[in-house]
């Protein structure tokens, strides 16, 4: 993993970090590095997401999805944390994610329908994902998912496997119907536990190099030290720190590989959920590259200066040559491949954005492969504990996602709470 943090630069960018700014932070990162290991010895809620490597065995995540090992499809069932991270490596690292591996995570009627009709359950792996066992969506969507498979004559107790907290109705049920349970580990909270069974159940199923993505998160590890400068994971977090105190509320993150897409999605709850706290914290803003350098850049180049572009590029990637063209302005493609091109609209952009003095940052991997996507993934975990440590929040809690559930919850039940009476309350102004 790799991070080019020089066009955050103020000799770039407006906002932007001064070199002797970024040497001030480094002092703070080393004190903050201190936190970190000391949280990381004592394996503190939260800190022990970075112990992950240590503590994952993944040998024993493949044994436990043996009895389902032979599906053809894995169906996720969970939300937030308990889905973005297995999506994320199923999709960076398979050909055929899309049909592979579905994730339900939302509880619409139109697509929870749609998905169930389109599968053979006997050749599916159901795998319901919850660190609380107690998630609205995932309960309703796992016994939506149940009665499917029994109205298709399935017996879904071979067919399904749970990943869930030391106790709670998951566990409940799990320890009833005697299921494969792998546990989610303690004291990582979801969004930080993509590299524990709560991401790597469907790699591990669909045959996916699970040793080799720890050993990536292994590496990742090996970098964690008292300076940003010897540390990608830690720069990408100071720097990011740095813009937003600057000025750069939005982080638009962007990724120049299709098979990455799910990683902003995957980024952006780690990064609104652990920072968005005391009235600050950076708004991802999810992005595609080359595609959304024909729709958002707009804004990037030329609209408040209050927007870092985070780039994610792998530096190989496979070529996909261009025929020869016909028309004589089109020269310019003529012996080029699909690689290139992408790779030199990403140089462009990132120009672009520095020309107009728009701060961005570069993070490159080697290829998208298992090893990579785990020094990534690991990295960027890395990265998101120091900007919370750095900007002193509470990176590790959501409380401010509480009420809503709550809220639901009341009006499911017919409940009158304080909660279902501001629902009732609502200021209407509708215009037909
Ligand atoms: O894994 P679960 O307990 O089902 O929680 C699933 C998700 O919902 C919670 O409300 C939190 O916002 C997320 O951080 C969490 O990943």
């Amino acid at each position: 993993m790799y991070v080019d943090i020089g066009n955050a630069l103020a000799s770039v960018a407006d906002p932007g970090v001064t070199r002797s700014e970024l040497e001030g932070i480094d002092d703070q990162v080393a004190a903050a590095h201190s936190r970190i290991a000391e949280g990381r010895a004592d394996n503190e809620f939260g800190y022990a997401a970075l112990n992950l490597p240590a503590l994952v065995d993944a040998g024993a995540i493949r044994r436990a999805v043996e009895p389902v090992a032979d599906a053809g499809t894995v169906v996720t069932v969970g939300i937030g944390g308990s889905a973005l991270g297995a999506r994320t490596i199923t999709t960076a690292l398979t050909d055929d994610a899309g049909d592979s591996h579905v994730v339900l995570d939302n509880v619409d009627p139109d697509e929870v329908e749609g998905v169930l009709a389109d599968l053979s359950f006997e050749d599916v792996a159901v795998n319901v994902v919850s660190k609380s066992g107690t998630t609205a969506e995932t309960l309703a969507n796992f016994l939506v998912v149940r009665e499917a498979m029994d109205e298709a004559g399935v017996d879904w107790t071979e067919r399904t496997v749970v990943t869930t907290g030391q106790s709670g109705p998951l566990a409940d049920l799990a320890a009833e119907h005697d299921l494969p349970t792998l546990a989610v580990p303690t004291g990582v909270p979801g969004r930080f536990s993509a590299l524990s069974a709560v991401g790597l159940v469907p790699a591990a199923i669909l045959g996916c190099d699970v040793e080799a993505i720890m050993e990536g998160a292994w590496e990742a590890e090996a970098t964690l030290g008292p300076s940003l400068f010897d540390c990608p994971g830690y720069a990408y977090g100071a720097v990011s720190y740095a813009l937003e105190a600057r000025g750069a509320s939005v982080n638009a993150f962007m990724p120049y590989a299709e098979r990455l897409e799910p990683f902003a999605e995957w980024f952006a709850q780690l990064w609104a959920e652990s920072l968005g706290k005391d009235g600050g914290g950076q708004t991802p803003a999810r992005a595609l590259g080359a595609t959304d350098q024909h729709s958002q850049l707009q804004l990037y180049r030329a609209g408040r200066r209050n927007t870092m572009v985070s780039f994610l590029t792998p530096r190989e990637r496979p070529g996909v040559e261009v025929p020869e063209p016909d028309a004589e302005a089109l020269a310019y493609l003529a012996g080029t491949d699909l690689g290139e091109l992408l790779d030199a609209e990403l140089q462009a952009t990132e120009a672009s954005l520095a020309e107009a003095g728009r701060p961005n940052v570069r993070i490159e991997i080697d290829r998208l492969d298992a090893h990579s996507l785990g020094e990534l993934l690991y990295g960027m975990c890395a990265a998101c504990i120091m900007a919370g440590e750095l900007a002193g929040v509470d990176t590790f809690t959501q409380p401010a996602v509480e009420w809503g559930k709550e809220t639901a919850r009341d009006l499911l039940q017919g409940e009158e709470t304080e909660r279902t009476a501001a629902v009732e309350d609502k200021t209407e102004l509708v215009v037909e």
